[in-house]
C-alpha cells in the first residue's frame, strides 16, 4: 500500500501543475496495475540519493503500452540508473528479445539487478558500462546494425539528446520507436528564463532545443506527451 501522505511518491516537480490530479492518476490507474517486480525496484530506489531520477511509473505505464503494441525484439536504452525502465522493457519483450543498455554508472544498475534477476529477465540484457556516445558511434559504424533496432529509450544526459538522436535514427528501423524522457523538464520549458533556477537552465535549454529540432525533423512522426516528465515519442518514418 502506498503512503499517500508521502509527497515523494508523486513527481517533483509536477508537470500537470496539480498535485491532486497527479495523485488521482497514480492511485487509480498506475499503482494498481504496476507489476510487482517494478514496484519492488521502485521501492529499492527510493533511498538512493538520486532516486528522483528514476523513470516515473506513469511514464512507465505508457512505455509498457507502446512495447506491447510494437512487440520489439531488439531494443536499446541510454540511461539505465537502477533499472526501472530497463526492467519494464525486459518484462515486455519476448524471451529471446535483447536489450543493449548503456550507462556510465554500474553501481546504480547493481541496486536493481537483484530484482531483475528475481524477475527472470537478466538474460535479455546486455549492460554496457560506458559513456553512450562512443558505443552508439561503434554501433553505427557496423552496417549490420543499420535499422536493426525496433525500440530505443533515451533517458541520460539531456544535453546529448540531439547527438543520440542522430545516431539512433540510423540504428532504429523505419516504423520503430525512439522514446525520449524529460522533454518537458518539470514544465520549465515553458517558464520565462529568469524564473528557471540557474542549475536547471542547461537541462531546460536542451529540452527546448530538442523538441524544436524534432518538430522540424521530417524523418519522424512524433507526439510530445505530458506523461511523467514529458515523453517525446518519435516513430521513424524515413
Ligand atoms: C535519469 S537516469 C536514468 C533513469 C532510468 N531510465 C530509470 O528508469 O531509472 C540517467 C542515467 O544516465 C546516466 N548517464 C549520464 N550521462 C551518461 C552518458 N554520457 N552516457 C551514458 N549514461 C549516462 C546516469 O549515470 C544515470 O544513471
Ligand atoms: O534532476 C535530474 C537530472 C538528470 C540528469 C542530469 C544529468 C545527467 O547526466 C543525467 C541525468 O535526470 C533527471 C531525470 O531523468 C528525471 O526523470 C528527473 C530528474 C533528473
Amino acid at each position: 500500500m502506498e503512503n499517500i501522505k508521502d509527497p515523494s511518491i508523486y513527481r517533483n516537480p509536477v508537470i500537470l501543475q496539480s498535485e491532486e490530479l497527479t495523485k488521482y492518476i497514480l492511485e487509480t490507474a498506475v499503482y494498481p496495475r504496476e507489476p510487482e517486480p517494478l514496484k519492488e525496484l521502485r521501492e529499492a530506489t527510493i533511498n538512493h540519493p538520486w532516486g528522483f531520477m528514476a523513470t516515473l511509473p506513469d511514464a512507465g505505464q505508457l512505455m509498457t503500452l507502446l512495447l506491447q503494441l510494437l512487440n520489439p525484439k531488439k531494443t536499446i536504452e541510454v540511461g539505465v540508473f537502477t533499472g526501472y525502465s530497463l526492467l519494464l522493457t525486459a518484462l515486455n519483450i519476448p524471451d529471446d528479445g535483447k536489450i543493449t543498455a548503456i550507462d556510465i554508472d554500474r553501481k546504480a544498475y547493481e541496486v536493481g539487478l537483484p530484482v531483475i534477476k528475481k524477475a527472470g529477465v537478466e538474460h535479455k540484457i546486455n549492460f554496457i558500462e560506458s559513456p553512450a556516445l562512443p558505443i552508439l558511434d561503434k554501433l553505427v559504424e557496423d552496417p549490420a546494425n543499420e535499422g536493426s533496432f525496433d525500440f530505443a529509450f533515451i533517458d541520460a544526459d539531456k544535453e546529448n539528446y540531439l547527438n543520440y538522436h542522430e545516431r539512433l535514427i540510423k540504428l532504429v528501423k523505419v516504423g520503430g520507436l525512439l522514446v525520449y524522457d524529460n522533454t518537458l523538464w518539470g514544465g520549465r520549458v515553458s517558464w520565462p528564463e529568469e524564473q528557471v533556477p540557474p542549475h536547471s537552465r542547461p537541462g531546460t535549454q536542451a529540452a527546448i532545443q530538442f523538441n524544436k529540432t524534432i518538430t522540424n525533423d521530417s524523418r519522424v512522426q512524433f507526439a510530445l506527451t505530458s506523461v511523467g516528465d514529458g515523453l517525446n515519442i518519435c516513430r521513424r518514418i524515413a
